[in-house]
């Protein structure tokens, strides 16, 4: 389902919304929401219009590029004929589809990067390490900034029981478990013995070994076995991706007040924004996000990290 923006630049983004969703409110079904962005849905797609400073952004979506097109030209013809009392410019982006989004922009990806504490030599061994041994695979160990996000959250929240949902070869869990006291725990669940024993020498290493408590297993079968009680401040979900919400509802009980939840790739590389895409791992992504953000037990924020970080806060 490709979708493409305009940013119209305009001192009045709110008094055009206003209008449009009020003229089309005749022939489609539209709604204007108290923050001041509007939505326009027509049969074939829609398009939201949102108020941001000095411009006015418009986010086209529909069935094809045909219809989008078409949604473009409707919301073009109408903010052009409003402007009575200056000349705007409405230019759209190309077509795009989820997959092919770019969520951040390589300047801003690379800046971010350089620009957190470094990684220290066991961390950049562990990547080493896990490169040689599993290859391809090695696209799942979460990046060196999503790793110092994890430390510093935390430690911000001063931690001191913490569960993770995929393991992988230990670089998260690392992550995690050196900022939890000396006496703390994290409770590590994959299924993978040959991925994880990669992970042990470098837990080892960093003298974190004995707070960790590493199951192998379905990690819902561990979390399930667990007493029902809240007695973690923490939990990173990074496994298989059709299985978040169940983790989700598992882990909710368990966790204390002001607790922290960090749910790993939200975005699913942008196909979550594009309902064409429709495979078991985006539309659990998808039925996710909207859990978390209908939970009344939780406060969230989505963060634009890599692959999409969400952090959900225990009321
Ligand atoms: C994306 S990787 C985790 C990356 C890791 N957080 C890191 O920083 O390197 C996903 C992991 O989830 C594990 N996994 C997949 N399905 C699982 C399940 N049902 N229960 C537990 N772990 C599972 C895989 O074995 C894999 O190691």
């Amino acid at each position: 389902m490709p979708s493409s923006t305009a940013h119209v630049a305009t001192d009045r983004p709110e008094r055009y919304i206003k209008q449009l969703v009020s003229h089309l409110g005749n022939k489609a079904t539209t709604e204007l929401s108290s923050d001041g962005r509007g939505t326009v849905t027509l049969r074939h797609g829609g398009c939201v219009l949102a108020p941001a400073g000095d411009h006015l952004r418009l986010i086209a979506t529909a069935a094809d590029t045909e219809a989008l097109a078409g949604v473009q030209d409707v919301v073009t013809r109408h903010l052009l004929r409003f402007a009575t009392r200056e000349e705007l410019r409405v230019e759209w982006t190309a077509p795009l589809r989820g997959d092919d989004m770019q969520i951040i922009d390589p300047v801003v990806e690379d800046y971010v990067l350089t620009h957190c504490t470094p990684a220290d030599e066991l961390l950049r061994d562990l990547v080493n390490a896990t490169r040689e041994a599993t290859g391809d695979a090695a696209g799942m160990q979460i990046s060196h900034d999503e790793g110092a996000l994890l430390t510093m959250l935390v430690r911000m929240i001063g931690a001191r029981r913490a569960i993770e949902v995929g393991v992988f070869t230990g670089y998260s869990a690392l992550c995690i478990a050196r900022a939890l006291p000396a006496d703390g725990l994290l409770l590590a669940c994959d299924v993978s013995e040959e991925w994880t024993s990669i992970a042990l020498p470098y837990w080892r290493r960093a003298g974190v070994a004995d707070r960790v408590d590493l199951r192998i297993g379905p990690a819902l079968d561990t979390l399930r076995a667990l007493p029902a009680e809240p007695a973690f401040d923490f939990a990173f979900i990074d496994a298989d991706k059709v299985n978040y919400p169940a983790y989700y509802e598992e882990i909710v009980p368990r966790l204390t007040t002001g607790g922290l939840i960090v749910l790993d790739n939200v975005f699913q590389g942008g196909r979550v924004f594009d309902p064409a895409f429709q495979e078991d791992n985006q539309v659990a992504m998808r039925r996710m996000n909207e859990i978390v953000l209908g939970d009344d037990r939780v406060e969230s924020v989505m963060l634009p990290v890599r692959d999409g970080v969400t952090l959900v806060r225990k009321r």
